[in-house]
């Protein structure tokens, strides 16, 4: 479904992505880990269409990524990206609003009303279908990104791109946001490219793993080269050694390795 053919990306002089030769399947769970700058948020706008390559092709069914975001694809930042003066229920129908080319957000009449009904289904669906009237300021952390989820999952996106969306997320909450991107991805067969700081986290979700990270570094050009995808594991069963491995490479320097007691396959799903 997606390929990634020699792939380059660069600002200017610095070379974020390089030699990125990748094939995904429809229905694959993506995530992705790598020390922070590396690239992976660029490879998601890439894929979302906000950024061009420099050099080489990203294909989505054998064509170029169109270059502007479309309801094929949803998105969700790590910071909420919901509008603060609207209600739960019309940030969802907003979203449905701007979904719809060539019109400004405004709907009307039967469009205004299936777009409500749409609206109370999936926000019903991710949880908050007792909160339709309240404002993002009256929600957890947790309730918010729930809400950012079903603005992306409107348009019925057969792709969707989660850029950290748990990173600020207690921990408990955080499960509970696993189980529902769990569900999310099965019934709607959706393929998933999701970053992430955790790489229990990363071993946890999903079908396959992405270490981004540079294989060549010039220390007096450090924006000469950039990072490729070292490591495209299966995620299932996790060899200690390499799981230590990745997480040398992901923690910056000056960070203390913690003590990991149980690998992601020996805990409880
Ligand atoms: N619009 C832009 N213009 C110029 N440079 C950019 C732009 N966007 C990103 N970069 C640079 O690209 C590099 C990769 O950034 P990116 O956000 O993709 O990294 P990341 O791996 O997602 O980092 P983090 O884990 O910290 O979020 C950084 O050096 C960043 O400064």
């Amino acid at each position: 479904m997606i390929e990634a053919r020699n792939l380059w990306k660069s600002y200017g002089d610095n070379v974020v992505l390089e030699r990125l030769n990748i094939k995904v399947q429809e229905g694959d769970f993506i995530t992705m880990v790598g020390a922070s700058g590396c690239g992976k948020s660029t490879f998601l706008k890439l894929l979302l269409g906000t950024e061009g390559p420099s050099k080489g092709e990203l294909l989505i069914d054998g064509q170029p990524v169109r270059q502007e975001p479309g309801p094929d694809r949803g998105v969700v930042f790590q910071k909420y990206s919901v509008f603060p003066h609207m209600t739960v229920l019309e940030n969802v129908m907003a979203a449905k609003a701007f979904q719809r080319k060539g019109v400004t957000g405004w709907l009307f009449g039967k469009a205004k009303t299936t777009a409500r009904k749409e609206a109370v289904a999936i926000l019903d669906q991710v949880g908050l279908g007792h909160t339709l009237e309240r404002y993002p300021h009256q929600l957890s952390g947790g309730m918010q990104q729930r809400l950012a989820i079903a603005q992306a999952l409107l348009g019925r996106p057969r792709i969707l791109l989660l850029d950290e969306p748990f990173g600020a997320l207690d921990p408990g909450i955080r499960g509970e946001m696993h189980q529902l991107v769990l569900s999310l991805w099965r019934e709607y067969k959706l393929t998933v490219f999701m970053v992430t700081h955790d790489l229990k986290e990363g071993f946890f979700l999903g079908t396959r793993l992405w270490v981004f990270d540079r294989l060549r570094i010039d220390p007096h050009a450090p924006d000469a080269y950039g990072a490729s995808i070292t490591y495209d594991l299966p995620v299932g069963d996790v060899d200690p050694k390499i799981y230590h491995e990745i997480d040398d490479d992901i923690r910056p320097a000056f960070t203390p390795a913690p003590q990991v007691e149980t690998l992601p396959h020996e805990q409880e799903n």
